[in-house]
Formats: C-alpha cells, sequence, structure tokens
C-alpha cells in the first residue's frame, strides 16, 4: 500500500488531558474555569484591523499563515484556554460553489438564494479534497499552538438554511420558516445536504488536529420547541455524528434558545452533545438543569456573560462575571464565555481583565481535593 503523504496524515493531537478546557468539556475536575471567546479573534483587536486591512474575509479564510496568525492572535494576547479556527459557517458553503460574499457590517450575502428543488441541485455534496487549505491551516496552527487546544467549528444546518434561504441576514427568518413549514419534504432535503456539508467541514478540522468541535446554531431560538424537535433536531444531530468516532467533545451553541436547551442537549435523541452552549437570558445552573433533563445526564456548559456587560463600569462587569462563575460552580462543568460574540466595539483590556477575573476563580470541581481547615 502507498504512503499516506506527510501533509494528509491526521495530526496528533498534542493536547493531553491536562488541557483545563478539555478537561471540563469531558466532564472532569479542573483547577481553573477555562474561558475562551466567540468571536475573541476579529474586529475588536487592533492586531486583526492590521492584517486585515487589505484583505476580504473569505479571502483571508483561503490563506492558511493569515488565518494561523489571525486565530493565535486572541490566545497570544488573552491566554484563552483555547483557540477557535479563523473561518466562517458560509466557507464550506463556498467550497461546494456557491456564489457568496461576506459583507462587512452586513454578514453573509447569498447570490442566488435557495428556495426551489431545482436550487437545491445548486447544492452537491462536500468532499474532503475540496477542503485542502482548510486541513492546511488547521495542521499549521496545531503546531503553532503547542498546549492550547484548538477548536473546530461548523454552523449547523439551520443556521446555514437561514442564510440560503433568506439570500442574507434576517431578522424574523419569515421565508426560512415558512418553507420549512410549506414545504416538509423539500426543507428536510435541504438541511440534509446542509448537515453532510457541515459534518465535512467538522470532520476534515478534527482530521488535520483540532481537539474538539462547536457547532454553531445562532438564529435556531426562531423556533418553537416542537418545530425544532421536527424540523432540525434530526439534522444538527448528524452533522454532530459525523465526528462521532474522532472521540473529540462536541458542543452546541444557539441564542435565544432557552425553551430549546433541553432538545438541544440530545437532538434527535442522541448523546451527541457534550456541552451546551448557554446565552445570558437565563441562568447557567438552569441552562444546566435544563440540559441534563434532555440529555438524562449531566451535561456541561458554556457561557454566559451578556456581552453588553463588557460595556459597563468595572465593579458592575467584574460583579456580573462572578455571578456567572458561581452559577457555573452549580453545574456539572463550566467553560466561561460570552451569550454571544465580542462585539467589534469591545475593549480588549477589558476582555482581558474578564479572562484574569475567570483565572482568578477557584472552581468548586478541582482536579485535587482541598486539605481542610
Ligand atoms: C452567524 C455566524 C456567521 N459566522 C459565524 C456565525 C456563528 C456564530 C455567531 O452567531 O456569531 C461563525 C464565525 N465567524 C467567524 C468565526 C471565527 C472564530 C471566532 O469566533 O473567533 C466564527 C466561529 C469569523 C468572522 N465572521 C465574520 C467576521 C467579521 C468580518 C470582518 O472582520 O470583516 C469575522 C471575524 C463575518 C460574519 N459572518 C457571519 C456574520 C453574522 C458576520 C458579521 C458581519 C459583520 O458584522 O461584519 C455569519
Amino acid at each position: 500500500m502507498p504512503a499516506t503523504p506527510p501533509s494528509q496524515q491526521p495530526a496528533p493531537h498534542p493536547t493531553g488531558p491536562e488541557s483545563p478546557y478539555l478537561r471540563v468539556c469531558r466532564g472532569l475536575p479542573s483547577d481553573r474555569v477555562p474561558v475562551w471567546f466567540m468571536r475573541q479573534a476579529g474586529r475588536s483587536l487592533p492586531e486583526y484591523r492590521a492584517v486585515r486591512r487589505d484583505v476580504g474575509m473569505l479571502e483571508s479564510c483561503r490563506r492558511p499563515e493569515l488565518v494561523t496568525e489571525i486565530t493565535l492572535q486572541p490566545v497570544r494576547r488573552y491566554g484563552v484556554d483555547a483557540a477557535i479556527f479563523f473561518s466562517d459557517i458560509v466557507v464550506p458553503l463556498e467550497a461546494v460553489g456557491l456564489d457568496l460574499d461576506i459583507v462587512a457590517g452586513t454578514g453573509p450575502v447569498i447570490a442566488e438564494p435557495i428556495r426551489t428543488r431545482a436550487d437545491l441541485d445548486r447544492l452537491p455534496e462536500l468532499h474532503p479534497e475540496q477542503l485542502g487549505h482548510i486541513g492546511e491551516a488547521v495542521r499549521l496552527l496545531v503546531a503553532e499552538l503547542g498546549p492550547t487546544p484548538l477548536i473546530g467549528f461548523a454552523g449547523a444546518p439551520f443556521t446555514l438554511a437561514s442564510y440560503l434561504v433568506e439570500g442574507g441576514p434576517s431578522r424574523d427568518l419569515l421565508r426560512t420558516k415558512a418553507l420549512a413549514h410549506g414545504d416538509p419534504q423539500l426543507w428536510n432535503d435541504l438541511l440534509a445536504r446542509l448537515a453532510q456539508i457541515s459534518g465535512a467541514f467538522l470532520r476534515a478540522q478534527v482530521q488535520a488536529g483540532a481537539s474538539a468541535v462547536q457547532l454553531f446554531d445562532s438564529w435556531v431560538g426562531a423556533l418553537s420547541a416542537a418545530d425544532y424537535r421536527r424540523l432540525v433536531a434530526p439534522h444538527s444531530a448528524a452533522a454532530l455524528a459525523a465526528v462521532a468516532d474522532l472521540g473529540v467533545p462536541r458542543t452546541h451553541f444557539g441564542t435565544a434558545t432557552g425553551e430549546l436547551l433541553a432538545d438541544m442537549a440530545a437532538p434527535d435523541g442522541s448523546a451527541c452533545v457534550d456541552v451546551l452552549g448557554v446565552d445570558f437570558r437565563i441562568p447557567l445552573d438552569e441552562g444546566a438543569r435544563r440540559a441534563r433533563a434532555g440529555a438524562g445526564r449531566p451535561v456541561a456548559v458554556q457561557g454566559n456573560l451578556d456581552p453588553a456587560l463588557l460595556f459597563a463600569p468595572a465593579d458592575v462587569l467584574t460583579e456580573a462575571v462572578r455571578g456567572v462563575l458561581a452559577a457555573g460552580d452549580r453545574t456539572p462543568g463550566h467553560v466561561f464565555n460570552l451569550g454571544h460574540g465580542v462585539p467589534p466595539t469591545a475593549d480588549p483590556d477589558v476582555l482581558q481583565r474578564v479572562v484574569d477575573e475567570v483565572h482568578a476563580w477557584v472552581p468548586a470541581r478541582r482536579e485535587t481535593a482541598q486539605p481542610v481547615g
């Protein structure tokens, strides 16, 4: 049998059980609360704005050296416990040939929205060889990151469908929901295709060396629990199942999902979620309670500081961070994060204070028992 070229061999995972982030994801005690931020790389950082000055968003995602530099920036600056791969949820859609762009200040814009059976035929499956640049970037990154784990990610089928059907960002997702209810067969075929694409994107990142994944279903809070269960959950479960055999922890995240948390913790009744993202609308310990009710087992939680608190006076922010940490102590495991992404106008010095505050906290479930007395 011919030897696999070195560039195609899966990189060894350099992150041992000592990583606080991976320990908490696996339900183990940790001597500190791990912290990372959604959108930790991005416009809030001057060093990001400098390297992106002359390069478009999608173009920057195509350049492995630039992806590596941008992903590392917040890790270097803040000392966060995990890196998240710099890319975007629409990158795998571009890889299968869709004509789309990411417009600054707006978000993804799709040239020809997908609303009919004929439109769906323009959306082929994603094959690993279309993701060569992604694998290359992940391998470069993992080599640079040392012990810090890399989180791979993908958009969940529903959130991807919302951009494809609407043609761009939308407040109320009217067309998306009308399609889901009006033509369930087309909807299910579309979401099944997107689950394949999403799963293949996750798989490529893990096979190249990412130590964990997060599935972003940012806009799924637009649905009722009954509709989520019927129209979305099986497809999200399928996307997460694409990395089941690779043994990495899986986080499932959405916003405004208070009523969906039980189902998101076990989409389609499966045990494919290790960590559940909770946004700021409900307390973290209540989120953990709902996750446990849905999954029938303890599930670690991630969150959930309201990003708006980053703009509050320092003492108010400190109290809010400690409130999240105290609620996290009452859960089976807590990864500190914001309830949603870092706003572009956030002050990096304020984020640094949050990281330091989290790292100063002594978690209730520590690695070694504390001496009594
Ligand atoms: C819904 C969604 C998108 N993209 C993503 C989601 C899910 C997470 C979420 O809910 O925020 C996921 C995403 N997008 C980006 C990352 C990188 C990693 C990280 O979190 O640090 C991740 C994980 C980079 C990005 N993706 C985007 C930027 C900003 C583009 C720029 O810097 O020019 C970044 C850093 C563009 C983008 N892409 C998207 C939006 C809404 C935007 C913002 C548009 C804007 O306000 O300019 C779609």
